[in-house]
C-alpha cells in the first residue's frame, strides 16, 4: 500500500497550512518554516485536515486524522448523505481509517451521511450529542473528548440554533493544532449565525453559548462552521468577536435582528429532520 511523506509548512504570520504529499514509503518529514526559509525550529505537526463542499445545501464536511499513528485513524464531522461517496473515496486515498461519523447536530436542511457511512464501512460509530435526542452509537456531552490517535476533540455545549447544538474543538496543549480549530457546525458561522426559529432554537440561548463558549477560545483560533452561503471558507474567533453583523452587537439588538430575519424554510426539513433522528437511515434499515 502507498504511503505518504507529508511536509507540512506554516508562516508565524498568518493561519495558513499547506501540505505536500509525496509518494514515498513510511517516512514523515515535518517542519516548521518562517517566511520563506526553513527554520532549525522542527515541530511534528500531526493532523490531516480538509475541508469537503457539498453545494445543494452549502454545507462543509471535515475530515481530520491524526498521521502520526500507525493507523492513521480519522473521523468525518457533518457529512452529508449525496457526498459520501467522495468522501469515502478521499479517505481510502488517504490510507486513513475512518473510525467515527461525528454530526454537530440534527441538521434541517439536509441528510447526514453518518448512517450511510455505517452501511458502507463496518465498524464506524455516528456520534452525536445526548441533548439532541437522536439516535447514534456514541452520544456526547459538554466536556467529553473524542480521540482519533493522539489528537482530540474537545465537546462544548452551543445550543440556541437547534436545542442539542455542539462544537467540536480541538484539543489545548502543545501536542494539538495550533492555532486550535473550532467545529461550530451552525451555532457560529462566518459573519453570520444559524437561524432560531425551529427544533427548539432560542436567540437567547444562542447568544449565551456562542459568547461563553466560543469567543473564550484563544483569539487566534480557526472557526470552521457547518454551513457558508458566499464562499467564505474559514474565520477566526477574533474576526467574528470584531465583525460578525449579529453576534459582535449586545443580546438585545442580536435577538431583534434573529426575530426578524424572515427566512423561509429549508426545502428539505420534513425529510432531513426525521430522517436525521435516526442518523440518516430512515430510508433505509436503521440499526438501532
Ligand atoms: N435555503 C436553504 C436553507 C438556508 C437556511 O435556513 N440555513 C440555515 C442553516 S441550515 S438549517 C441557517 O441557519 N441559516 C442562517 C442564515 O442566516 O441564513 C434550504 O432551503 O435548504
Amino acid at each position: 500500500m502507498a504511503t505518504e511523506l507529508e511536509i507540512h509548512f506554516s508562516t508565524s504570520s498568518s493561519f495558513s497550512n499547506f501540505s505536500i504529499l509525496l509518494p514515498k514509503p513510511n517516512i514523515f518529514l515535518p517542519f516548521k518554516s518562517y517566511t520563506t526559509s526553513f527554520s532549525a525550529q522542527i515541530m511534528p505537526c500531526k493532523l490531516i485536515f480538509r475541508q469537503l463542499f457539498e453545494k445543494e445545501s452549502s454545507t462543509y464536511t471535515y475530515l481530520l486524522a491524526d498521521s502520526l499513528h500507525p493507523d492513521k485513524p480519522a473521523l468525518l464531522i457533518d457529512p452529508v448523505d449525496r457526498t459520501v461517496d467522495r468522501d469515502l473515496a478521499l479517505v481510502k486515498e488517504l490510507g486513513l481509517k475512518l473510525i467515527y461519523a461525528i454530526n454537530t447536530h440534527v441538521h434541517a436542511d439536509h441528510v447526514t451521511g453518518s448512517g450511510l457511512i455505517k452501511t458502507k464501512v463496518p465498524g464506524v460509530k455516528s456520534i452525536i450529542s445526548k441533548a439532541s435526542n437522536a439516535k447514534a452509537d456514541l452520544f456526547v456531552e459538554p466536556g467529553d473528548n473524542i480521540y482519533i490517535g493522539d489528537i482530540h476533540l474537545e465537546v462544548r455545549a452551543t445550543p440556541g440554533h437547534t436545542l442539542g447544538c455542539i462544537t467540536y474543538v480541538t484539543g489545548d496543549g502543545v501536542d494539538q493544532p495550533q492555532p486550535r480549530m473550532a467545529f461550530t457546525g451552525d451555532a457560529l458561522l462566518i459573519r453570520g449565525c444559524g437561524r432560531t426559529d425551529f427544533q427548539g432554537g432560542s436567540s437567547d440561548k444562542l447568544y449565551d453559548s456562542v459568547h461563553s463558549q466560543i469567543f473564550t477560545l484563544p483569539k487566534d483560533t480557526l472557526v470552521y462552521p457547518a454551513h457558508d452561503y458566499k464562499g467564505f471558507t474559514v474565520s477566526t474567533v477574533w474576526e467574528e468577536m470584531l465583525y460578525n453583523p449579529r453576534l459582535s452587537k449586545d443580546k438585545e439588538t442580536f435577538k431583534n435582528i434573529m426575530q426578524n430575519l424572515n427566512l423561509s424554510y429549508p426545502k428539505m426539513i420534513d425529510i432531513a429532520v426525521p430522517s436525521n433522528m435516526v442518523c440518516g437511515l430512515q430510508e433505509t434499515k436503521s440499526d438501532f
